[in-house]
Formats: structure tokens, sequence, C-alpha cells
């Protein structure tokens, strides 16, 4: 693959940008929201000059609700020669492809398994795929050279390639990704008017069961949506797990010595069942565990400091892979951590320093806090 557009320049969009771009494809990009296309150009994740002709592929990273129309109007542009999304969902995109007139053929569903509860080209990293699978769902529309395209898209980003229906494919979601994420966000509601006292003892623990309640409601609802049925079906297999566990519970200081025996032994199963489901979720394969440094750099709060900041580095030809901002409140400047991969942190130092970006003297492995 030589070319290729990305529509919608968020989380997913521009990470695959980035991989895209780091493996010498030459990638446009194109937004809804200007800024989103800029900040991810910024990020070095390609250009927003439109190409001259046809690309090779065109990567959908919008909302499902938006596929079928998006892919509708590039391939009435003729944007490229084939097409992909990356939707959490699949049955609807590609029902929605068929009824805004889209050519079946030439389009191939995609969804590869990564992503984080942040939105926006700000939180994108080109390794977010890496050794992550990524279901790819040809129709027997699909022609034989999309498919070629699709897998070649997936390999370029390290990702592994899974061939799925749409009906299976959300299905397996619906338990793996969109009830998780309710249940998620149902454990975390639970803080919303809990005493501050209560929630400063919390730990690890409750930072990992609700880490993806922060995703983006617009896009989530627009997600459950499309695979309301068989998230349902999971949560029913849930209720009813939820409605013998508060019995039990329930039952275990008052009873009787053997109602409470019998309620302690249904609890450690309920516990032991957890222990057996948790030993089934893959582990996250790595090629190779990459090793970021985060450069700590003041930045004045001026409109552009930001994309100065990104365009600086990327003349050093070297990827930003994360970047977090604190800002200060009542002050003329913020800190902003670069992740850079380690061996090229002293290019990077050396160009910031040359064209005048203060930065704090020790750079910090990510995880020294
Ligand atoms: N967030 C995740 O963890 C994750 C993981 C895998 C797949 N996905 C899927 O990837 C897609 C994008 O999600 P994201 O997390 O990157 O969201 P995001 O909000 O970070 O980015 C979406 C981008 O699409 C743009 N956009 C919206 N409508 C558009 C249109 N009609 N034309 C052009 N641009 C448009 C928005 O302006 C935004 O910049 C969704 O379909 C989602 O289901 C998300
Ligand atoms: O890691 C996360 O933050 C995610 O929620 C990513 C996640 C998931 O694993 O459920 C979320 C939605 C996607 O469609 C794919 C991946």
């Amino acid at each position: 693959m030589r070319t290729a557009v990305v529509v919608g320049t968020g989380l997913i969009g521009t990470s695959i940008a980035l991989a895209l771009s780091r493996r010498g494809v030459l990638v446009y990009l194109d937004d809804a929201d200007t800024t989103a296309a800029r900040t991810a150009e910024a990020l070095g994740a390609g250009s927003l000059e439109m190409p001259a002709g046809q690309v090779d592929l065109a990567v959908l990273a919008v909302p499902p609700a938006s596929i079928g129309t998006v892919l509708a109007r590039c391939q009435r542009d003729g944007l490229a020669h084939t097409y992909t999304d990356v939707a959490s969902v699949k049955v609807r995109p590609h029902e929605e492809v068929r009824a805004a007139g889209g050519d079946p053929s030439r389009y191939i569903g995609g969804h590869p398994l990564a992503g984080a509860e942040r939105s926006g080209p700000l939180a994108a990293r080109a390794d977010l795929f890496e050794g992550r699978p990524w279901v790819l769902t040809p129709s027997p529309l699909t022609d034989r050279s999309a498919l070629n395209r699709g897998l070649e898209l997936v390999s370029l980003c390290g990702g592994v390639p899974v061939l799925m229906d749409t009906d299976a494919h959300d299905r397996a979601v619906a338990l793996t990704s969109h009830a998780p994420h309710l249940v998620a966000s149902m454990m975390a509601a639970r803080l919303e008017h809990a005493e501050a006292e209560h929630i400063r003892v919390s730990g690890q623990g409750l930072r990992d069961v609700t880490r993806i309640a922060a995703g983006e409601p617009a896009l989530w609802s627009d997600i459950l949506t499309a695979n309301a049925d068989a998230v349902a079906d999971v949560l029913d297999g849930f209720a009813k797990d939820l409605e013998r566990l508060i019995a039990v519970l329930r039952a275990l200081p008052g009873a009787e010595s053997e109602a409470r025996r019998a309620a302690a032994a249904d609890l450690q199963e309920l516990l032991r069942r957890g222990n057996r489901g948790h030993a089934r979720v893959p582990h996250k394969q790595r090629s190779q565990p990459a090793e970021y440094v985060a450069i700590p750099v003041a930045v004045p709060d001026q409109p552009g400091a930001l994309a100065r900041l990104f365009s600086t580095v990327g003349e050093a030809g070297v990827n930003i892979e994360d970047v977090r901002i604190e800002h200060s409140l009542d002050q003329p400047s913020g800190l902003v951590e670069l992740l850079v991969e380690s061996t090229s942190v002293a290019g990077v130092r050396r160009v910031l320093d040359a064209n005048g970006w203060t930065m704090r003297e020790k750079p910090l492995l990510v995880g020294e806090g």
C-alpha cells in the first residue's frame, strides 16, 4: 500500500495514520472537525492536502452511525480503490453501506480490539494495535483485493487479523467489550454522590474496575444502540448472578448456621467462577515492549503553542507516542509531557533546545510517576 486517506482523525484514526506513516505510507487526513485534523497533522500523522488521484485505501474512523453516509460520499467522489472502517459494531455499518448506495465489493468491515477511554488525536499512539486482534468482516460481496488490502492494513499496524461474520462479531464484542463497559459505568455511577472521605480511601482496584467508564458517552450510546439486543442478553445473565449474589450476601450475617454455610459456599463458588473466567482473558502480546520516556516541556498558554511544539518534534523525525497535559490554573504556561521512545530522547531534547523550548532537567521513565 502506498497511499491512504484516514477520515476521522480522533483516537483510532490518528493512531492508524501514525502507524501507516511510520511504515512509509503517504497518509492524507480528513475530519469534519478541522482542529482534530490539524492536531493529527501536527503530530506527524499525515497531510491535510487532499490527494490528486485515487488512493489505495480509505480508512473510515468515524462514529458507527456515520459509516454508511461517509462511505457513500467517499465512493461518489472516487476517493479510494478500497474502503474499510473501524467501528466497534459490524452488522449495522454493513447494512448502512448497502442502504446508502455504497459499493459493497470494495468495502471490508474492520474493528481493531484496541483503544482507550480517551477520545481525540492527542490520545493517539502509533503502537496502539501491536499484537491486538483486528477483526475483518468480509461479506460474500467483498472483492478478494479488498480483503487483501484489509489484511495489509492490519499487518502494517502490527495487529493480528481475525476473520469473522458480522453477526458473530457483534455477539462476541457484546460479551468482551460492550457489556463490560456498562458494568464499569454502573460501578462508577455508584461513586457520583459518594462521600469524598470514602472515595479517598481507594486503591488500584477501583481504578482498574472503573477505567473504561471515562469513555465518551456519545460514542458509547452510538455503539450500544447498534448492538442493544446482544448486550441485553449478556446483561440478563449478569442480572441473574447479581440477584443471587445479593440474596447470598443478605443471608450471610443473620442466618442459622446451615443456611449461613450454604450462602458462604455459594459466595465462594461465584468468586471461583470469576477466577476461572478471568483466567480466560487473553493478555496483550507485543513483539517487543517499547520503552517510552516522558520529556516534560513548559508550554506558554498561547494559541498555536501546542501545534508549534508538535511540529518541532516532527521536524526531528520522531513520533510522539502519547501526550499528557498538566494545566496550571492562573499560570502563563502549562507542563506538557511528550512520551517518545527512549532511543529518540537525545534527538528530541536537542531539537527542542535549539528551538527555544524549556525542558525539565531529568526525563522521567514511564511508570516512575
Ligand atoms: N475508542 C475506542 O477505544 C475504539 C476502539 C476501536 C474502535 N473504535 C471505533 O473507532 C471509531 C472512532 O472512534 P474514536 O474513539 O477514534 O473517536 P474520536 O471521537 O476520538 O474520533 C472520531 C472523529 O471522527 C470525526 N467525525 C465524526 N463524524 C465525521 C464525519 N461525518 N466526517 C468526518 N469526520 C467525522 C470527529 O470529528 C472525530 O475527530 C468509532 O467508530 C469507534 O466505534 C473505537
Ligand atoms: O481499552 C479500552 O479502553 C477500551 O475500551 C478499548 C475497547 C475494548 O477493549 O473494549 C473499546 C471499544 C472498542 O471497540 C475496542 C476496544
